[in-house]
């Protein structure tokens, strides 16, 4: 039979506590909304008690928005064991379930809350008992569980013998510091699940080790009933397992239900990576830009015969697409891969040509994207240029103190000509809010959205290096990359946008789309 594996998703409690994060109201209600309707975890954890007014009035939005949806019982909140303060905040803000903090190892409960392991017992009790009171459901952290059950795993079992019949839904067990390693996690899991057959337990990791994912698997691999994660892995220091990563290996490592919707887990990650600010490192698995990229020439020549370099972790399945790169270790079959999606068709000798112009280029340390594929072709068949259905004819761009800028622009669209003036924020905003107005108003047609604007230039801090910026645009449903290398910032920004121009006018438009 498939075992199920609850999924408490704690991205907006622990997940805050990541340096710089901060979520307001409207944020963790999306937040909320995306995990439990979209990606359809389990439980969320959305706040610690007492943190703040706002933080109250967010738990309040986020708990009349889950009891209207019928999910009350699904939304949990930290309180701590402090003689109801934490009950009557979490009360007040609408919330039905807490997650109470008692201490998991005897230097925390004598160290910190300076109580002896009995009298923490009694106040754990009393806690619980006022808990209930008040019609909440209660789950109750063990915090530093690992290091109870590596230096004092006595005092962890008086605390569980103490509490195994009172109204515990389940005991939460964290690896509050990240100490553990797979064989120690699944040997104290094993002996929790051994000893106390009738109770129910979650396991909380820490990626301090980068070990988050593996005990959690071990975790399960022991008899666990519960994992808590969080979206790209956020969470105190080195974050917590990421949700991502930790429903995979469950799946297919493990052979677990989790009920998680995997499609979505690449557009929930973006989300919070723009409410959080924090990027998703490009070789994060799942939902790393560059994941599902094959580099290597023999990889994609693999892919070609009987897809040999796919394992079971196949894009498709995150709502995402492979992609072969183009650089000094790609070889034709990544070059004919790029042709396919392009439309371009060229003979061998051609072929071999544009190969060696991709190789030569990024030998150069020169990044080359599927999108300058066109430029190389035309490039090295000596193409002319001049069909580019869509040319610059004139600009001008204004900056003056205490005035908005303004960019006048005139392009030239298969021969016809256009014109725009339009202020902006900035030069380059002003110059794509005239070429919108051009494209929406003029045209009536779509204008690709902004997903991203990086800049780099050379190290070594000179004003008058080359600037190379790639923007990242969306039309669709996708996503296309287009650079442009000038010593003027705003230059290089222009010159990548009238590639993205040239590219959806041949793409889209010429194909009739
Ligand atoms: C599992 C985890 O990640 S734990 C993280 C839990 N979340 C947070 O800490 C974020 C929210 N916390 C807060 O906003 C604040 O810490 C508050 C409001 C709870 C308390 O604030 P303050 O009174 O200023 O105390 P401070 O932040 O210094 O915390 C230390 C106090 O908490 C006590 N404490 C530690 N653990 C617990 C616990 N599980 N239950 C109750 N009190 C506890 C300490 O003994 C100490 O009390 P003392 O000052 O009487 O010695």
């Amino acid at each position: 039979m498939v075992r199920s594996v609850e999924i408490m998703d704690t991205t907006l409690r622990d997940g805050e506590q990541t340096s710089g994060v901060s979520f307001n109201a409207r944020e963790k209600l999306t937040i909320a909304r995306l995990l439990l309707e979209e990606l359809r975890v389990s439980r969320i954890e959305i706040a610690s008690a007492r943190v703040s007014q706002g933080e109250q009035q967010a738990v309040r939005a986020v708990a009349e928005w889950a009891a209207a949806k019928g999910y009350a019982d699904r939304v949990e909140a930290l309180g701590f064991i402090d003689g109801g303060l934490s009950l009557d905040w979490l009360g007040a803000a609408g919330c039905r379930v807490v997650n109470l903090l008692a201490k998991g190892s005897r230097r925390h409960c004598e160290g910190q809350l300076r109580r002896t392991p009995e009298q923490h017992l009694a106040d754990v009790r009393a806690e619980i008992l006022a808990a209930v009171d008040r019609d909440m459901r209660v789950n109750l952290y063990l915090e530093d569980w690992s290091n109870g059950m590596r230096h004092s795993p006595d005092y962890v079992y008086a605390m569980l013998d103490g509490l195994a019949d009172a109204p515990v839904q389940r005991f939460l067990c964290p690896d509050t510091l990240g100490v553990l390693d797979p064989y120690d996690t699944e040997r104290f899991c094993r002996d929790l699940v051994a000893r106390y057959p009738h109770l129910r337990f979650d396991f909380h990791a820490h990626n301090d080790y980068d070990l988050a994912v593996a005990n959690t698997a071990a975790a399960v691999r022991a008899g666990f009933h519960g994992v808590h994660v969080t979206v790209n892995g956020l969470g105190e220091r080195a974050g917590n397992a990421p949700l991502s990563s930790t429903v995979a290996v469950l799946h297919d490592r493990l052979g677990c239900k989790t009920g998680i919707d995997e499609t979505k887990i690449n557009r929930v990650s973006r989300t919070v990576e723009s409410h959080t600010g924090i990027r998703i490192p490009a070789n994060r698995p799942i939902v790393g830009e560059s994941v599902f990229t094959q580099c290597a020439g023999i990889h994609a020549d693999g892919d070609n015969k009987n897809n040999l370099y796919f394992n079971e972790l196949l894009p498709e399945r995150f709502g995402r697409v492979r992609e072969y790169a183009l650089g000094k270790t790609s070889g034709k079959a990544n070059i004919l891969k790029n042709l396919e999606v392009l439309g371009i068709d060229l003979d061998e000798a051609a072929m071999r040509k544009v190969t060696e112009r991709v190789v030569e280029l990024s030998d150069k340390k020169e990044l080359v994207t599927v999108e300058d594929l066109p430029y190389i072709v035309a490039d090295v068949l000596r193409y002319d240029l001049a069909d580019n259905p869509v040319r610059i004819l004139n600009y001008s761009l204004s900056l003056a103190q205490g005035l908005r800028p303004v960019a006048t622009l005139k392009i030239e669209i298969h021969d016809r000509p256009y014109e725009q003036t339009s202020a902006g924020d900035g030069q380059y905003d002003a110059f794509m809010r005239a070429l919108r107005q051009i494209y929406r108003e003029q045209l009536g047609r779509e204008f690709p959205m902004l997903r991203d604007y990086a800049v780099s230039i050379p190290p070594g801090g000179r004003t008058d290096a080359f600037v190379q910026t790639i923007i990242t645009w969306e039309m669709d449903g996708r996503v296309f990359k287009t650079r442009g290398l000038d010593a003027d910032q705003t230059e290089a920004a222009i010159k990548a946008t009238i590639k993205m121009l040239n590219i959806i006018e041949i793409n889209y438009n010429d194909n009739g789309c």
